[in-house]
């Protein structure tokens, strides 16, 4: 089945603000870039093609500098309006699209060849994030109404079975993990070898020790 992978990205600049305590605004914009790079590289060697939707042309400039096909959003759409748009222009074309996020940089160490091989099993396959998201949707363009926002992953789910379409749920820690916290930091210099990520955050003398407090890990930068 011909498939094309799409990346929503909102921004490269003011994103992933709950990492402004940890990294500057131009150190945020390197480990987005960096992500990127791991999340299309990853999924390029499984699909026909890799689409980036964004309103930010600098986020659209740099995806064409990977070598990713780009499409600009319409409009002030909000995640999910983005996603339909991106669904519309890849219908006439692919039998499937495969949706993840552009901040999930282990997604190479997980086996995507086996996560696309359930779509030939099932309608929909979905992978959960922690806490609850949607980290990968796997469907038909246009199949079902998306529902990304808090908790989607339960939303997404009832969504397909109400349409009659048959659900795989493929958990990996390693497609659950998408980065919004100083511990998540941790745990892609602990289980990211590999990455552009686990490199650019090397790069920044980021460490990590495990911690006995509220976080399970303790992360820090030498001087
Ligand atoms: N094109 C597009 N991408 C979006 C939009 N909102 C979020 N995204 C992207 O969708 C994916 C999931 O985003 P979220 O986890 O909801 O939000 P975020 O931008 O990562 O920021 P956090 O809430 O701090 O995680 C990320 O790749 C975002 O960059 C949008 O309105 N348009
Ligand atoms: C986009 C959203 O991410 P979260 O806000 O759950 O991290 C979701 O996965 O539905």
């Amino acid at each position: 089945m011909k498939t094309c992978a799409i990346i929503p990205v909102s921004r490269f600049t003011h994103a992933k603000t709950r990492l402004s305590p940890t990294l500057s605004p131009s150190e945020r914009e390197g480990l987005l870039k960096a992500m990127l790079m791991d999340v299309s590289g990853a999924l390029a060697r499984h699909v026909d093609r890799v689409l980036v939707i964004s309103a930010d042309e600098d986020v659209l400039e740099y995806a064409y500098s990977l070598g990713l096909k780009i499409l600009e959003e319409e409009g002030e759409r909000d995640l999910n309006g983005a996603l339909e748009q991106a669904m519309d222009f890849c219908a006439p074309e692919f039998d499937r699209v495969i949706i993840t996020p552009s901040d999930i940089p282990l997604i190479g160490k997980a086996d995507v060849s086996n996560l696309l091989d359930h779509a030939s099993r099932s309608d929909v396959v979905i992978a959960p994030a922690k806490g609850g998201g949607t980290n990968t949707l796997i469907l038909r363009p246009s199949a079902m109404s998306l529902r990304f926002g808090d908790c989607s992953f339960f939303e997404h789910i009832r969504e397909a079975r109400e349409r009659g379409l048959s659900v795989s749920v493929y958990d990996s820690f390693y497609l659950s993990l998408d980065v919004n916290t100083a511990e998540d930091l941790g745990e892609i210099i602990l289980h990211g070898e590999g990455t552009h990520a686990r490199e650019y955050l090397r790069k920044l003398r980021f460490t990590v020790k495990p911690s006995r407090g509220s976080d399970r890990l303790e992360v820090s930068r030498s001087p």
